[in-house]
């Protein structure tokens, strides 16, 4: 089965690509270029992924995406229009915990509808909808210190979805939650994800991580003028569960092959010598 047509919905259907990166090229002032000449096309409704070594200009590349910088040279189009004109179809989940201490998880994940002017009971109920299907019903009213990281990350989640952006954006959203949490964060997004028919775009460190969750790994080589070395798809089939991927052949074929390349990246930043 191919997995890239998993996820879709009439959103996706014929649709323009979600994210298309023209030779793309960008720097912060005058230091070296951080991103050089990247061409990228990320269909509607696909889940991607983003690896590349530590300082390699993946989130860089998120902040591109998202309209957060302008790049150097090139373009960068989102739903087929450059992306400045429409960050409200964008959906961005930091590293960092970003809920509001003041407010109970129900009124963090209510925020972007009361923002939108929704009125309070319906975004209450949204809220509790949406954290009903991250596995936080009975959480509604704790406070983000009350709770465990792995489910400040699942209210992050839900915040950041509850908007309905076409196109979200994840950078490293799991990296400080421990392996098992990541796993099960990873079964809850694509459930998400296979229902809604989004696009994602995933940064993150962990090879497996990527490979287990997507349906192409983008490799990005190592900076300075870092630029995509590799294009992976993984042709694994949907639904996937994270808690029995791991083990499987296949899944052990693609990461292997994966890093082939993105080992030499790797080797590249840290200075040693490429095979
Ligand atoms: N605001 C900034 N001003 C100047 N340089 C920056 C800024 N943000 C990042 N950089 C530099 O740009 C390069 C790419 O950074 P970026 O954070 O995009 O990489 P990354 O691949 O996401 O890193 P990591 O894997 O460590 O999270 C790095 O050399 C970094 O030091």
């Amino acid at each position: 089965m191919d997995t890239a047509a998993c996820g879709s919905t009439a959103r996706t259907a014929g649709a323009r690509p979600a994210v298309v990166l023209g030779g793309v090229g960008f720097s912060y002032g005058s230091a070296r270029p951080v991103l050089d000449d990247v061409n990228l096309t990320v269909p509607p409704g696909r889940f991607v992924s983003i690896v590349g070594p530590s300082g390699c200009g993946k989130s860089s590349l998120l902040h591109l995406i998202a309209g957060l910088a302008a790049p150097t040279t090139g373009t960068v189009e989102l739903l087929g229009r450059p992306v400045n004109a429409q960050r409200h179809e964008i959906g961005y989940v930091f590293q960092q915990d970003v809920l509001l201490p003041w407010r109970t998880l129900e009124q963090n994940v209510a925020l972007g509808p009361q923002l939108a002017g929704t009125r309070r009971a319906a975004r209450l109920r949204e809220a509790r909808e949406w954290l009903a299907r991250v596995g936080l019903a009975g959480f509604e009213d704790s406070y983000p210190h009350q709770v465990s990281g792995g489910m400040r990350r699942r209210a992050a989640i839900a915040q950041t979805w509850i908007t309905g952006p076409d196109v979200l954006l994840m950078d490293e959203p799991f990296s400080a939650v421990d392996v098992q949490m990541r796993t099960l964060l990873g079964n809850a997004l694509l459930g998400l994800w296979g229902e809604s028919g989004q696009t994602v775009v995933f940064v993150t460190h962990d090879l497996e991580e990527a490979v287990s969750l997507s349906d192409e790994v983008i490799v990005l080589s190592s900076g300075p003028a870092s630029t995509v070395v590799g294009r992976f798809p993984v042709l694994l089939e949907r639904p996937r569960d994270l808690l029995d991927i791991r083990t499987r052949p296949a899944f052990r074929e693609v990461c292997d092959r994966v890093w082939q390349t993105l080992r030499d990246e790797v080797a590249a930043t840290y200075g040693e010598a490429r095979r």
